[in-house]
C-alpha cells in the first residue's frame, strides 16, 4: 500500500459507488419538477443518477450535522441565558480547476434548501478574492493566477469573519470570467444566510510558510464542513480542454472578452494553447497547492471518466 493510501485508509471512512448511494435512506427520491429543471439547467450532462446516488446522500449526511450544531446553538444558548448571534454553517468546495466545484455547490445549495431547517442557503466563489487583473500584472503574477499569491487573503478572511460573527449585511466581491477580471460594478450581499457554500481552489490552503507570530486566522478556521472534489490529472486537463473549446464558442465571442482572440482559433490551435496553460500554470498550482490540501477535507469525492463519482472518503 503506497503512503497516501494508508494515511487515507487511517483517516477516512471509504464508501464505492454503489455503498454510498445506499445511505441515501429515507431522503425522498422526486424531486419537484422546478428542482428537477433548475439541477439540469446547472449542467445539462448532469444525470439524474448522479443526483439520486451521490448528492442526496450528501444531503441527508449534512443535514444531519447541522442539525447537531444547531442544537448545539441551542444548548449554549440555554448555558449562556441569552441568544447568541446568528452564526451561519460553513461549508467550503475545494479541488482543481475544472473538477466541477461551482456545479458540486450549485447541486448542494439546491438540495441543502429544501431542508426547512435551513432554508437560505448563500454560494460563494473565491474567484471574487483574486486581485484585481491590474495588481496582478503590477506584481508579475500573470501567469500565477490561482496560486495562493494571487489573492487578497486578508480580503478573504476577514469576509468569512465578517459572516461568521452574523454581521447583517457582508458585501462579496464577484469576478467576471468575460473581462478575467474584478467587477468593479457589482457585489454580491451575504445576509445572514442559514449556509453559506464557499467554493475555490484555495478555501483548504493555510498561511503555515509565514513567520508563526504573523500567522493570521485561515479561512478553514471559520469553516464548519469542507468536500475536496478529487479526480486524475489526466482528467481534470481533459476537462479543462473541453471547457476552453467551449468558452471559445461561448464567453470568449463576446467582443468584451479578454479573450476575444482566442475566438478565431482553430481547433487544433485552442487545443495547443489549452494544454499549455494547464501544463505551465493550472497543472503545477494543482500539484504545488492544492492536492497538498486534500487529506484536510471532511470529504473527499472521487470523480472518474465523465465525472461520474466512483469514490466517497468521510474523515473518521
Ligand atoms: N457533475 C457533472 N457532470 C457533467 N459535467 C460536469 C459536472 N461537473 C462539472 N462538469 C463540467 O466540467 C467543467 C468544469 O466544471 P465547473 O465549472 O463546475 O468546475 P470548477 O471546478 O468550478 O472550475 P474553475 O475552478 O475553473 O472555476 C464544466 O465544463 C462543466 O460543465
Ligand atoms: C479563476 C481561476 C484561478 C480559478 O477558478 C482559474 O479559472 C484561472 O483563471 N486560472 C488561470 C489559468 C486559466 O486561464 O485557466
Amino acid at each position: 500500500m503506497n503512503t497516501t493510501n494508508s494515511i487515507q485508509q487511517a483517516l477516512f471512512h471509504r464508501f464505492d459507488r454503489e455503498q454510498w448511494a445506499e445511505l441515501r435512506q429515507s431522503v425522498p427520491l422526486t424531486l419537484s419538477e422546478t428542482e428537477l429543471v433548475d439541477l439540469q439547467g446547472m449542467n445539462e450532462q448532469l444525470s439524474l443518477a448522479e443526483v439520486t446516488d451521490i448528492y442526496l446522500p450528501l444531503s441527508r449526511l449534512l443535514n444531519l450535522i447541522i442539525d447537531a450544531k444547531q442544537q448545539r446553538s441551542f444548548v449554549l444558548n440555554q448555558f449562556l441565558d441569552h441568544k447568541v448571534d446568528h452564526s451561519p454553517y460553513i461549508i467550503s468546495i475545494s479541488g482543481s480547476v475544472a473538477v466541477g466545484k461551482s456545479t458540486t455547490a450549485r447541486i448542494l445549495q439546491t438540495l441543502l434548501q429544501r431542508w426547512p431547517q435551513h432554508p437560505k442557503v448563500d454560494l460563494v466563489t473565491t474567484d471574487g478574492f483574486l486581485y484585481p487583473l491590474a495588481d496582478l500584472k503590477r506584481k508579475g503574477l500573470m501567469k500565477r493566477k490561482g496560486f495562493p499569491e494571487s489573492y487578497d487573503k486578508k480580503m478573504l478572511s476577514q469576509f468569512i469573519a465578517d459572516v461568521k460573527a452574523g454581521h447583517d449585511e457582508v458585501l462579496a466581491p464577484l469576478y467576471s470570467h468575460v473581462t478575467y477580471d474584478r467587477r468593479h460594478d457589482e457585489h454580491q450581499p451575504i445576509r445572514q444566510p442559514d449556509i453559506l457554500i464557499l467554493e475555490g481552489l484555495n478555501v483548504l490552503q493555510t498561511d503555515a510558510d509565514t513567520l508563526v507570530e504573523s500567522r493570521k486566522p485561515f479561512v478553514s478556521d471559520f469553516v464548519d464542513f469542507s468536500i475536496y472534489v478529487d479526480a486524475e490529472e489526466s482528467l481534470l486537463k481533459e476537462w479543462y480542454m473541453q471547457r476552453f473549446l467551449q468558452f471559445r464558442q461561448g464567453a470568449f465571442a463576446n467582443p468584451k472578452s479578454y479573450f476575444n482572440h482566442y475566438s478565431k482559433l482553430t481547433d487544433a490551435e485552442a487545443n495547443a494553447i489549452a494544454a499549455n496553460i494547464w501544463d505551465t500554470i493550472n497543472g503545477p498550482n494543482l500539484k504545488l497547492n492544492i492536492l497538498p490540501t486534500r487529506e484536510r477535507a471532511d470529504l473527499i469525492l472521487t470523480k472518474g471518466a465523465n465525472h461520474l463519482m466512483d469514490k466517497v472518503l468521510l474523515k473518521k
